[in-house]
C-alpha cells in the first residue's frame, strides 16, 4: 500500500525520492499529475532565508487534483509562501510519524500537534500517519479532519500501513499503536504480539528515520516496547526511545495537590520510578510542594505509602471502569507533556519522568532495560538523569520489585531483542494500568 501524501508546501530540502530498495509512493507527479518542474515547486518561507525570499511565483494547482482520492481537497492545493509575512520567521519543517494514528489516543493527540501548542507556533510540521489495512478507511477521515481543521503550521499530511515509508526521515516517532489485552490474554501473550509490531518498527526506524529520531512509545506494555524497539534499531542512540510515565506524573501531581489542597502546579519534582504497570513507584520522597518536600506537607505517611502510592497505580483501572475505555484524552496531553519536556529546557531544580534506557544509570538500577526516571533537558530534545534524588529503603524496596518486572518481562521477549530464547516467568500480580 501506498503512502498517500497530502501536501500543502514544499521546501527544497525535504525533496521527496526514494532510497535505493525501499520504494517511495509519494505525493508525485506521476500519481497526482502535479508538476514539481523547479518553478512550479512549493516552496515555504521557513526553510528559505529572509532574504532569498521573493514574489509569489507558482499559481495554485488546478482544483482537478482535488479529485484525486489519495490527496483531500486543500491539500491538494498548492501555494507558494514565499512571499507571506507570516511565515518568514518559521523554521524548517520537522517531520513526526504516528504511529496508530486512527486511535483514540491519535485523535486527540494530532490536533494538539498541528495547533502548535507542542512545537512552538513558528515550528510548521509534517504528519506521517502510520494505520493498518483494517484502519486505512478510518485514517482518512482523520486526515479530512485534521484538513477541516485549517491549521496553518501543518504543512504535510502522509498516511500509510508500510512503516519503511511512514518513518521516512521523521524526527519524531510516536509510537502508539499497539493491541490492547483483551479477554482472557496472558500478559505474556500481549508482550509477544504488540512486541512483534515494535520490533518491526525498531527495523524500520533503523533503516529510514532521521538519525537523531525522537521515539516515544506509548502502546502498552510500553518499556519493554521501547527496549524491543531500539534493540531492532542498533543505529539510533538507545538514549533517543521513551517509554510513556508522564501520565502517571500527571496523575501522582494531582492525587498530591488535591490532599494538599494546593493547585497542581505547585507540585514539582515528580518521579516515577520504573514500568508503566501496577508495580510503578510514584516517588513521594523527593517530590516537593511549593518547593517543600511533600512529606513535610502531606505528614500522613501511611497516605502516601498505601492510598497514594496505589491511586497512582492502579488509576488506569478505575478510568476504565468509568470510561468503557482506557485514558485516551489525558494521554494524549501527557505525550504533549513529554515532548514539550525535551524541546524546552526543564525548570531550574526540576525534573521530569520518563522511561529511559537504564546502561550508565546512577542509581544502581539494573542495567540494559528501560525503565522511567527523573530526566532533566536543556530543551534540545535531548535529556541527563538527575542525580540529586534520594533513595531511601521503601523506596529501594519498591524499585527492585518494578526492576524485577522489567527483568522478567525483557526475558519474555529475548526472540525479539536478539537474545535468545524467551523465557516467561512474568510475576502473577503484575498489570498495566488498566487492569484490575
Ligand atoms: N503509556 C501510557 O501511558 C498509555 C498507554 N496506552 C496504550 O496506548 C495504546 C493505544 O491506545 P488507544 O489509542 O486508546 O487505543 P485504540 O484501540 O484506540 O487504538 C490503538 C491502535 O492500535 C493499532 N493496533 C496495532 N496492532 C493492533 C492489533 N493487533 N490489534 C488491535 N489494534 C492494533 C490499531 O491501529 P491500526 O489498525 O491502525 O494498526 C488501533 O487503532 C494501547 O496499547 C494502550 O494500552 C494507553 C493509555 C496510556
Ligand atoms: O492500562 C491501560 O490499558 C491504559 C494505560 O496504560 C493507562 O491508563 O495508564
Amino acid at each position: 500500500m501506498a503512502l498517500s501524501k497530502i501536501s500543502t508546501s514544499y521546501s527544497p530540502s525535504q525533496t521527496l525520492k526514494s532510497k535505493p530498495g525501499v520504494p517511495f509512493h509519494g505525493y508525485d507527479a506521476k500519481r497526482t499529475g502535479v508538476s514539481f518542474e523547479p518553478h512550479r515547486r512549493l516552496r515555504i518561507s521557513c526553510s528559505v532565508a529572509p532574504n532569498e525570499v521573493q514574489a509569489p511565483v507558482a499559481p495554485a494547482v488546478p482544483s482537478d487534483k482535488a479529485s484525486n482520492r489519495e490527496c483531500y481537497g486543500v491539500f491538494c492545493t498548492t501555494y507558494d509562501l514565499r512571499a507571506d509575512e507570516k511565515t518568514k520567521s518559521w523554521k524548517s519543517l520537522i517531520k513526526i510519524a504516528v504511529s496508530g494514528a486512527a486511535g483514540m489516543i491519535s485523535n486527540h493527540l494530532l490536533f494538539k500537534l498541528a495547533s502548535g501548542e507542542v512545537f512552538g507556533p513558528d515550528q510548521p510540521i509534517a504528519l506521517q500517519l502510520l494505520g493498518s489495512e483494517r484502519s486505512l478507511q478510518a485514517l482518512e477521515g482523520v486526515a479530512m479532519e485534521l484538513e477541516d481543521s485549517l491549521y496553518p503550521l501543518l504543512r504535510e499530511v502522509g498516511i500509510g500501513i508500510n512503516p519503511y515509508e511512514v518513518f521516512r526521515d521523521c524526527e519524531w516517532a510516536l509510537l502508539i499503536g499497539a493491541k490492547p489485552r483483551g479477554p482472557g490474554m496472558e500478559r505474556a501473550g500481549l508482550l509477544d504480539i504488540n512486541g512483534q509490531i515494535f520490533a518491526e518498527q525498531g527495523k524500520a526506524l533503523n533503516a529510514v528515520a532521521s538519525r537523531n529520531v525522537k521515539v516515544i512509545v506509548v502502546g502498552n506494555p510500553c518499556n519493554t516496547n521501547a527496549l524491543i524497539c531500539l534493540k531492532n534499531a542498533p543505529d539510533i542512540p538507545a538514549k533517543n526511545f521513551h517509554a510513556l510515565t508522564r501520565l502517571d506524573e500527571n496523575r501522582a501531581k494531582c492525587q498530591l495537590a488535591m490532599k494538599a489542597g494546593v493547585f497542581y502546579d505547585k507540585v514539582s519534582n515528580m518521579t516515577i520510578w520504573g514500568n508503566h504497570s501496577t508495580t510503578q513507584v510514584p516517588d513521594f520522597l523527593n517530590a516537593k510542594i511549593n518547593g517543600i518536600p511533600v512529606k513535610e506537607v502531606i505528614k500522613d505517611t501511611k497516605w502516601l505509602e498505601t492510598e497514594f502510592t496505589e491511586r497512582v497505580q492502579k488509576r488506569g483501572g478505575v478510568l476504565i471502569q468509568k470510561w468503557g475505555r482506557s485514558s485516551a484524552a489525558s494521554t494524549a496531553v501527557s505525550v504533549v507533556d513529554a515532548i514539550r519536556s525535551l524541546v524546552t529546557p526543564t525548570p531550574e531544580g526540576d525534573w521530569f519522568s520518563s522511561g529511559v534506557y537504564t546502561n550508565g544509570n546512577p542509581y544502581g538500577i539494573a542495567e540494559d532495560i528501560v525503565f522511567s526516571m527523573p530526566c532533566r533537558s536543556k530543551g534540545d530534545g535531548d535529556y541527563e538523569l538527575a542525580t540529586d534524588v534520594i533513595i531511601d529503603d521503601f523506596l529501594r524496596e519498591r524499585i527492585k520489585k518494578s526492576e524485577a518486572e522489567l527483568l522478567a518481562e525483557k526475558r519474555c521477549v529475548a526472540h525479539l531483542t536478539g537474545e535468545g530464547n524467551a523465557y516467561c516467568d512474568l510475576p502473577e500480580d503484575t498489570m498495566l494500568p488498566g487492569e484490575q
